[in-house]
């Protein structure tokens, strides 16, 4: 068997693949995607909205799959036409992904990854796209940002010939976020870095979503960004939260 098979056998925990739809966060908002979201993580939100893909209660759900398999269901899905495919989780940087990677490479498809930066991995310098999602207090993450973990992200991501486009973005909730974002702009100014609206009613505070106080946050966000004329950053909602609410597999 060559070593390209075997490394394509490595099970990887699925949580669920669903698409094509768009991207709606951050700098590839609009773009159509298919999702492959990975169960397990590294965090503990409080505020996570995929908590399906994180609490080992929902392990049973987690279905182990190799490359092959992950590839062929984006194949269906994409009905064979090479798309963007996005790896979110969960934290998908603890799975083996670059043979995924490299066989959707071979057929013409490319590869972003939603990240929070606390696991670096080789083969993220083989993705096309890498954001690092460093979490702001108000995510509620028990564990404060490890800098030197997130610098080996850059790091490895920056090491290959084919460099990935890299951004930051950060979930905003309040004052306390927004600083955080500033602290980060200074150690990165280098990197794009986009602010993103929390999500205040993820599905296990709320079925229903609060679009009103949604738009609010996203008003007061950007009246913050040009009272202190940072003009570098990017101000956006998630969009597929303000179309579908807390819906999955959208
Ligand atoms: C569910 S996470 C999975 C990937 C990775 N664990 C991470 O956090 O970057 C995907 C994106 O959703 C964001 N996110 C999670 N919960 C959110 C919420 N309540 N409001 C807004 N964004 C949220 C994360 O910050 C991250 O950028
Ligand atoms: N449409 C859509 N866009 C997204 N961007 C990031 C998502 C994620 O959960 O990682 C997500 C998602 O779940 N759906
Ligand atoms: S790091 Fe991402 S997936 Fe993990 S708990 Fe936080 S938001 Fe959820
Ligand atoms: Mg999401």
């Amino acid at each position: 068997m060559s070593v390209a098979v075997k490394r394509a056998e490595k099970t990887i925990a699925v949580s669920e693949i669903f698409g094509p739809t768009i991207q709606g966060e951050g700098a590839l908002i609009g773009k159509p995607t298919v999702f492959v979201r990975t169960g397990g993580c590294d965090y503990r939100c409080q505020r996570c909205d995929t908590l399906y893909a994180v609490l080992p209660e929902y392990k049973g759900d987690w279905k182990p799959m190799s490359a092959t398999e992950i590839f062929a269901e984006i194949q269906r899905l994409s009905k064979q036409t090479p798309i963007l495919v996005t790896l979110s989780g969960g934290n998908p940087a603890m799975q083996p992904l670059e043979a995924l990677i490299d066989l959707g490479h071979e057929a013409g498809y490319t590869f972003t990854i939603e990240t929070q930066g606390s696991i670096a991995q080789p083969w993220f310098a083989k993705l096309d796209y890498l954001t690092l999602s460093p979490k702001a207090p108000g995510m509620g993450n028990p564990w404060p940002t490890n800098w030197e973990r997130l610098d080996r992200c850059l790091q490895y991501a920056r090491q290959g010939e084919k460099q990935p486009a890299i951004c930051l973005k950060i979930v905003i909730f309040d004052e306390v976020d927004y600083a955080y974002a500033k602290e980060l702009a200074a150690r990165y100014p280098e990197v794009p870095l986009y602010l993103q609206v929390g999500n205040h009613t993820p599905p296990h505070v709320s079925n229903t979503i609060d679009t009103a106080g949604l738009l609010e946050r996203l008003d007061w966000l950007i009246q913050r960004v040009t009272e202190d004329r940072w003009y570098t950053v990017t101000v956006l909602p998630q969009l597929h939260v303000l179309l579908w609410g807390n819906k999955r597999g959208v």
